[in-house]
């Protein structure tokens, strides 16, 4: 038997993909750009056993087993790679050999997390492994086959991925601007609002905007080229107001297309829009942007802020959403960090209604900011820009036997 284990990140979009022009092969209207996302908080890891002994292709997603072979999205991935392995004529495990893979994903599955992403690339990248194929461009396109969103997990930073204009799909490619180092303080902030399964997929969400949203040529003709020249500009600048503001835009546009699809897709909630409240009324009391929302197929929202404004920023969090658990590990997980206590209890006694705290030399006003009722969040995850897909060793293995190992 021959095994192969690997962990892949979440990557989470700035420039939105929303709308395929090919739904089999998924090619995109446009192009998209992401920031992956450290795979210490969050990541899928996946095992793939090849064994000469296994009579059928058998797969289990967070110890379920489900049906390898039904589904096309997986096959697709499979025999995507197997495709470059007959081309490369190079393999380290004979392709007629079946395979036993287990799948885990340390965060919420099909909650709007990025699941899909995290989860094809790393079945992408460890097939890669097991049969041992160099990671390549290539590897993005079968990826793509999978989920669009993954192909841009297969690499860390920040990772433009090109709509491409071939019929075959050959040049829809994801490629790194820069890697995760260019800009190491760049931090995220996920407040679940819910992490339940969302009503509305992506898959089915972008294909009714397709056809009914009369917003959407616009955005792919007139916005997406322009946002994205300008994005790549601030990031290879490390421009944060810029990019905080072209991130912003965009998931405003994405939701208003949304909403203009027929029936409307409704992915944020109540409590999401009292995020964009918050974030906007933060930065004015800034005086600055500090910090940029996005919000994908659901209502949790992704703060971007530097590393240096994450206390600040969490404790106006605390302060505008209150919340009874907020000093638990459960809630803030993630990069540790004491939980800032709210504000308002920094107040020195002065007698002066507007509560201030300073902090990298920038003051917040409080007595802007609303303070929402208590236990909206569920809980806030703390993590980072990161790396791409890594091969672990056979101790990390959730196969054993080529059988799922129980958690
Ligand atoms: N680790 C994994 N390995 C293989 N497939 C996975 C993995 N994790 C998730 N998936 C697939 O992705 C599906 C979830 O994708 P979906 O797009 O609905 O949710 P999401 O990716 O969490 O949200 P979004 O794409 O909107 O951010 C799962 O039902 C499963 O088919
Ligand atoms: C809102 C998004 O997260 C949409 C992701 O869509 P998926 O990649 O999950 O869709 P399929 O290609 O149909 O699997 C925006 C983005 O990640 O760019």
């Amino acid at each position: 038997m021959i095994s192969a284990t690997c962990v892949a990140p979440v990557n989470i979009a700035l420039i939105k993909y929303w709308g395929k022009r090919n739904e089999d092969l998924i090619l995109p209207v446009n192009d998209s750009i992401s920031m992956t996302l450290n795979t210490n908080e969050m990541c899928a890891k996946t095992t793939i056993s090849a064994s000469e002994k296994f009579e059928r292709n058998r797969m289990w997603l967070n110890g379920d087993e489900v049906d390898f072979e039904e589904n096309v999205r997986l096959m697709r991935c499979l025999k995507g790679v197997q495709n470059l392995v007959l081309a490369n004529g190079i393999s380290k495990v004979p392709l007629s050999w079946k395979l036993h893979i287990a799948s885990r994903n340390n965060f919420p599955t099909a909650a709007g997390l990025a699941s899909s992403a995290a989860g094809y690339a790393c079945l992408v990248f460890t097939l890669a492994r097991l049969y041992g194929l160099p990671h390549n461009e290539e590897l993005t396109t079968i990826a793509r086959q999978g989920s669009g969103s993954a192909c841009r997990s297969l690499y860390g930073g920040f990772v433009h991925w090109h709509r491409g204009v071939l019929e075959n799909g050959s040049d829809s490619v994801a490629v790194p601007v820069v890697p995760a180092q260019h800009w190491p303080n760049m931090h995220v902030l996920i407040l679940v609002v819910n992490d339940a399964r969302k009503k509305t997929s992506s898959t089915l969400g972008m294909q009714r905007a397709v056809t009914t949203s009369t917003l959407l040529q616009q955005r792919v003709t007139d916005v997406v080229p322009h946002r994205t020249k300008k994005l790549i500009d601030a990031i290879n600048t490390r421009n944060f107001t810029e990019f905080a503001e072209i991130t912003m835009r965009e998931s405003n546009q994405f939701h208003a297309i949304a909403l203009d699809t027929f029936p409307p897709c409704i992915y944020m909630n109540d409590v999401s829009h009292a995020i964009v409240n918050f974030v906007h009324s933060y930065n004015e009391a800034a005086g600055t942007i500090l910090t940029a929302y996005t919000f994908d197929a659901g209502p949790n929202a992704c703060l971007y802020v530097l590393e240096e404004h994450v206390p600040k920023l969490l404790a106006s969090i605390n302060e505008a959403f209150p919340n009874d658990i907020a000093q638990s590990v459960e809630y803030l997980q993630g990069i540790p960090m004491t939980t800032p206590s709210p504000v308002s209890g920094n107040d020195q006694g002065s007698g002066d209604s507007s509560k201030k705290c300073t902090n990298e030399n920038v003051k917040i006003n409080h007595s802007t900011i609303d303070t929402y009722p208590k236990n909206l969040l569920k809980y806030i995850i703390h993590t980072k820009i990161g790396d791409g897909p890594r091969q672990m060793t056979d101790e990390d293995s959730l196969l054993s036997d080529g059988l799922p190992i129980a958690n």
